[in-house]
């Protein structure tokens, strides 16, 4: 059966491209804010690109959707009330389903086409809209934080495309404060931080907004998604600062979800030891990104 390789190229990434052979285009469109890709690889199963920049493959997801959500839910006692940005393929959904604590969660998310073609083409991800605590808003999620009840939240997840096209706003400051007044105190921020070995320069420039932003602490994790070019993904985790007893300790976990509730899923990626793991920083980042 004839498959050919797809070279991504994009100046998220300049000089290097990353492939895939693509077996099947299963779904080509245009919302009205991105173009949504979605294909049959050969190597990572299912595949969906955003702009031409891959979001998720069925094989690696694990890494981001495991990470993401529970990287700050680990990190405070039960979280309760918590808003998604962005997410619309559901997976976040899905992993912050596995905590019991959890009563309300909103999501934001801009792009319907993403949520109807993930519906479609990725159950598995998907299956997170099913759980009867979501409550799904199609807007832009600076109007939305705008407008949130201040400190209504204990935890918020960015889980945003890169910040060329919708997602923009989603790193400039406005935003971050919006973020800071809709969390309680001692309530935590966990967002995209893209890669340390490309984008040192948007890392510096979003902790050092993150640290004017939230008093409390301001911690870089990573997870390796082979997917991702340069293979590894970032996350800024963010506190406000609340009183002691919801002292947030986002390196060693509080809550150990391995042994949790019965979940139709087993954990694919995360654990205990790969959440305080992915703090971990290698020397050069340390060194060019200043309070890691
Ligand atoms: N919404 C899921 C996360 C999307 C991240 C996509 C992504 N992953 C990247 C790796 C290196 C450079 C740019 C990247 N952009």
């Amino acid at each position: 059966k004839a498959s050919k390789k797809v070279y991504f190229n994009n100046p998220m990434w300049p000089g290097e491209a990353h492939s895939l052979v693509v077996e099947k285009v299963l779904y080509k469109g245009k919302s009205e804010f991105q173009e949504v890709l979605v294909f049959e690889s050969s190597a990572y199963g299912k595949v969906l690109a955003l702009d031409g920049i891959v979001q998720l493959t069925e094989k690696d997801e694990c890494a981001y959707q495991e990470m993401i959500a529970h990287l700050p839910l680990c990190s405070i006692p039960s979280p309760k009330t918590v808003l998604v940005v962005g997410g619309g393929d559901g997976g976040v959904l899905r992993e912050i389903s596995r905590h019991s604590s959890v009563e309300k969660i909103d999501i934001c998310e801009i792009d319907k086409m993403v949520i109807d073609v993930s519906k479609k083409f990725f159950p598995e991800l998907a299956v997170g809209f099913e759980d009867p605590r979501v409550h799904l808003c199609i807007g832009d999620a600076v109007d939305f934080l705008r407008h949130a009840p201040k400190g209504k939240y204990d935890a918020i997840i960015v889980d945003s495309s890169d910040p060329v096209g919708p997602a923009q706003e989603l790193v400039e400051k406005p935003f971050f404060e919006t973020v800071a007044r809709a969390l309680r105190p001692g309530g935590v921020l966990c967002n995209m931080a893209e890669s340390m070995w490309l984008h040192t320069h948007l890392i510096q420039d979003m902790i050092s907004i993150c640290r004017q932003t939230f008093k409390g602490s301001v911690h870089y994790a990573w997870a390796n998604v082979p997917t991702y070019p340069s293979g590894v993904i970032g996350f800024l985790i963010c506190s406000t600062e609340g009183p002691p007893v919801d002292f947030v300790n986002p390196i060693n976990p509080i809550e150990k979800l391995e042994g949790a509730v019965k979940h139709k899923r087993e954990l694919r990626f995360y654990n205990s030891e790969m959440h305080s793991a992915a703090f971990a920083l290698p020397s050069f980042l340390k060194r060019e990104v200043i309070l890691l």
